[in-house]
């Protein structure tokens, strides 16, 4: 009725005219309200227009198309289909009143479009929160990465110069940091060991091995009390850490370099130019064991300070690769012969203040590519360690040091054949800081050792065939430069 129009609204408002007539009769003698007059041939061309452009848009999968198809059906059907107007007997009746009733069934349906768009903007929303992200990785990463490096001056530069939002290159994926964590006081959290009179008393002995036996299999990770380095040298190391990132850039930037053949390695993230989002975070490496770099090759606050600490160092890793061994059912000096204690390196880390430490990450997940590493931490907190899938606090103690599996012990992996944990750990970044912390790992790092690790024979049998192929210490270390802190363990390369 409604296709031809003409002059005057064509016949579908010579059909109107007489129904419209009676509608607004009917109208005013139920309500009292005058229904105004106007030219019949406007509402055809209302109706018209409601239904013609609501139609397109409805095609669209637009909601404004269903409101002006709802709008068309509200204004015609009560008035074309006037079945209200004729005996139930008439013939007409029947007609009108199945088209009323079709066109109200239409009108539902428009209802339930509608009711359906409303809801899916707000799913749409979260699903549209990574196609920014797309986004945000399609600028020129490469060259602001390139840029921030080669200001060699990392993220105390940035802060220093007044930053007050991070940088694009440090946004972490969304949901990285919030994910299974769980507040640190629970049942659980990582053992303690006292070592006190572990070589004096054997019994405690036999106590402590057990304790270190259940922590290196169940949380790969434990702190250690009375280890017998003092808490003054501890100090004094975080005061170092803490002296050698306030040096005067022009004085720190000599060692900022990426060759890692070098003993003093200064610089921002290892895996910077590769990783999938840059950490919150500068390092300075020192590779002290076996062949120390002469101390003139030291910075200035550490020149008096690295010798004593590697010795101290060694000594307490001497003593923890003895307790392993003998946990593993081994000879106390298995994993000392094997030169597990022979490299040492530290890596002291600095974590400046974060303006927003909700979007990036300190260090990212990852577990340790050494044997064994033995961690100084200060008071400012962040560590994490995975344990059954849920994120547990380390918490800071001044007289401690955290112990941890290395991959290449992992647990026992290469060595233990997966007996022992090489657990998965990050920090988070903090708006409070900077935290300082000195990562001690005993690893032949790119000595050309041509000792070929894998699984003890010992401790292999039918039941415990060897999971990992063997491989040499610098075979294993350049697969894991490579890959860079992805997310993923480097073990997976060396699986049978
Ligand atoms: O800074 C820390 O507490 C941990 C550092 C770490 O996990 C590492 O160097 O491998
Ligand atoms: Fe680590």
């Amino acid at each position: 009725e409604f296709n031809e129009f003409g002059v005057h609204g064509g016949p579908a408002a010579k059909a109107l005219k007489p129904k419209f007539n009676v509608f607004s009769k009917t109208v005013t003698s139920h309500t009292g309200v005058q229904v105004p007059e106007f030219d019949i041939k406007y509402l055809v061309a209302a109706a018209v227009a409601f239904k013609g452009v609501g139609g397109i848009l409805f095609t669209f999968d637009s909601s404004i198309g269903a409101y002006l198809l709802v709008l068309h059906q509200l204004i015609v059907t009560p008035i074309l289909y006037d079945f209200y107007n004729y005996d139930t007997e008439k013939k007409e009746f029947g007609i009108l009143f199945t088209k009323f009733t079709q066109n109200l069934a239409l009108l539902g349906a428009l209802f339930f479009f509608i009711g359906m768009k409303n809801s899916m903007p707000r799913r749409q929303h979260k699903k549209k929160a990574p196609k920014t992200k797309t986004f945000e990785l399609k600028y020129d990463r490469a060259s602001e990465i390139k840029a921030f490096d080669e200001t060699k001056t990392g993220v105390k530069g940035l802060v220093d110069a007044g930053i007050s939002e991070v940088p694009r290159i440090f946004h972490q994926p969304p949901d990285t940091v919030g994910e299974n964590y769980v507040p640190s006081a629970t049942q659980f959290s990582i053992p303690v060991i006292d070592l006190q009179g572990v070589k004096e008393d054997p019994s405690t002995h036999t106590e402590i091995v057990k304790q270190v036996l259940n922590a290196s299999q169940e949380w790969g990770f434990f702190q250690i009390i009375n280890h017998g380095i003092p808490l003054s040298v501890l100090e004094e190391m975080k005061v170092r850490v803490r002296r050698f990132y306030e040096l005067d850039n022009e004085l720190k930037k000599q060692f900022y370099t990426r060759d890692t053949s070098k003993k003093v390695v200064y610089n921002c993230n290892f895996d910077l130019h590769t990783a999938p989002a840059a950490n919150w975070r500068d390092t300075v490496y020192f590779d002290m064991a076996p062949d120390p770099p002469k101390p003139e090759e030291l910075p200035e606050p550490f020149r008096d300070m690295m010798v004593e600490y590697t010795d101290r160092m060694m000594n307490l890793g001497r003593l923890l690769f003895e307790l392993i061994s003998e946990a593993l059912g081994l000879n106390p000096d298995h994993l000392v012969k094997i030169d597990c204690a022979k490299g040492l390196g530290h890596l002291c880390h600095y974590y400046p203040a974060c303006p927003q430490p909700e979007l990036t990450i300190g260090t990212s997940k990852h577990t340790d590519s050494c044997f064994l590493t033995v961690l100084l931490q200060d008071h400012i907190g962040g560590l994490q360690v995975l344990y059954e899938n849920q994120w547990f606090d380390v918490p800071p103690v001044p007289e401690a040091l955290v112990v941890n599996i290395g991959d290449l012990l992992q647990a026992s992996p290469l060595i233990s054949n997966d007996r022992l944990v090489s657990a998965e750990h990050r920090v988070l970044a903090n708006s409070i800081g900077p935290r300082v912390s000195v990562a001690s790992f005993f690893i032949t790092y790119f000595n050309p050792n041509p000792r070929l690790y894998a699984p003890i024979k010992e401790l292999l049998s039918e039941d415990n065939p060897p999971k990992y192929r063997e491989t040499t210490v610098v075979e294993y270390m350049t697969h894991f430069q490579q890959k860079g802190l992805d997310g993923n363990s480097a073990l997976l390369h060396f699986k049978i």
